[in-house]
């Protein structure tokens, strides 16, 4: 292939032939069958547009505002873990690149570089994602350190109470890199009993017991927003909290969880309005943005498609992924007929429940 790719599918096959086997499978991989991680992708693929004709596109503006901070198009960067397995500046190229695009970099708990070396590579605004471990402490000091360091908001993730059953990392004996970020603070070693150590350090670390008063227990160590990522069902709409991010982790963690896109208008009904809802996994086309933000979400977030830019060309090819699905997003909004993201409207699209209903009238 063309070592430019044109999409940002393309950067996954250079990836793949950029790292070793393990280090690519951990990126791609998903939980068990991997129902989910293939109904992520082709949940999108069942949604069509109602694109309204003969409107004036000459000038388009994809500028949005989360919890108040402008980003120049609705297209963020997910936390995802261990940057410099893919590429030797790890996280610090992905924030640069972010910070290049106006847009927001989620930092995870599992960075490889550390919170001050990310704070450090270029200004930006960025928030932290946040693991709840056994040991309190650490999560506790890590989420001040971000604080500290500049960073706006807080992620929880809630849906991973213990670490999902990713087979490839099983078979392919996962190991873990030392992490800077715990050192004084934890030791990573872990006993795999001959399977991934990455599984046995999570179940050694996560905290089972976490649940809904730990939010309080939250609000108490942050003055900064907490935006709960996870949430798959109306059930789970919690008002307490500054923004809901509806996720399946990319299918890493529950297999046969529904497609994120499928329960998306639920979690945004349920939400009212209340308080922003964002959205992520499966979102590798500009028409994918479009298609979420019709169904009701402020702004997207992508995980893989920004770890195989950054192996297959650091933070250029991060950069060319933000913008790919930025120049995509702008192309799609001008054959929609919307000039501005408001314009983004829930009759543009066409889901399956509709084309159902519509069968039933
Ligand atoms: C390799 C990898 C590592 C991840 N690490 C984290 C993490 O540390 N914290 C977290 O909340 N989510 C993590 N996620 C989930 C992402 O934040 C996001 O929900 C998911 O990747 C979105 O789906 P996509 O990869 O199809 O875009 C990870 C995902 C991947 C693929
Ligand atoms: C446990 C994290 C460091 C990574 C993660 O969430 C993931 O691999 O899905």
């Amino acid at each position: 292939m063309d070592s430019e790719p044109v999409n940002v599918r393309e950067f996954q096959t250079l990836a793949k032939e950029a790292l070793p086997k393990m280090h690519y499978d951990y990126y791609a991989g998903g939980a068990e069958d991997e129902h989910t991680l293939k109904e992520n992708v082709e949940a999108f693929q069942r949604i069509t547009f109602r694109p309204r004709i003969l409107i004036d596109v000459s000038n388009i503006n994809m500028e949005t505002t989360i919890l108040g901070y402008k980003i120049s198009a609705p297209v963020m960067v997910a936390p995802t873990g261990f940057h410099m397995y893919a590429h030797p500046e790890g996280e610090v190229a992905t924030a640069r690149a972010a910070a290049a695009c106006n847009t927001i970099m989620v930092l995870s708990f599992g960075s490889s570089c550390t919170i001050e070396e990310v704070a450090s590579s270029c200004e930006a605004v960025r928030f932290y994602q946040l693991y709840v471990y056994k040991q309190r402490y650490v999560s506790a000091q890590l989420l001040a350190r971000a604080e500290s360091n500049g960073f706006k908001a807080v992620v929880l993730t809630a849906d991973t109470p213990k670490l999902g059953r990713r087979e490839a990392d099983i078979r392919n004996k996962l190991t873990i890199p030392q992490s800077k970020n715990l050192e004084g603070l934890l030791s990573v070693e872990a006993d795999s009993k001959g399977g991934s150590d990455f599984g046995a350090f999570a179940s050694q670390t996560l905290d089972p017991s976490l649940n809904w008063k730990d939010i309080a227990w939250l609000k108490s160590m942050t003055k900064l927003p907490i935006l709960l990522k996870g949430v798959l069902t109306a059930e789970d709409v919690e008002v307490g909290v500054d923004a809901i991010i509806v996720s399946n982790h990319g299918a890493r963690q529950l297999d046969y969880a529904p497609a994120s896109i499928s329960v998306l208008e639920e979690v945004v009904q349920a939400v009212a309005g209340a308080v922003p809802v964002l959205f992520d996994g499966g979102v590798r086309r500009g028409t994918d943005v479009f298609k979420a933000l019709a169904l009701g979400a402020q702004a997207v977030m992508i995980g893989r498609p920004v770890i195989y830019g950054l192996a297959a060309k650091g933070e250029y090819g991060v950069k060319r992924v933000l913008e790919m699905l930025k120049d995509e997003l702008e192309l799609t909004m001008s054959l929609n007929g919307c000039c501005t993201i408001k314009h983004i409207t829930r009759n543009h699209v066409r889901t399956e429940g509709d084309k159902l209903r519509s069968l039933m009238c």
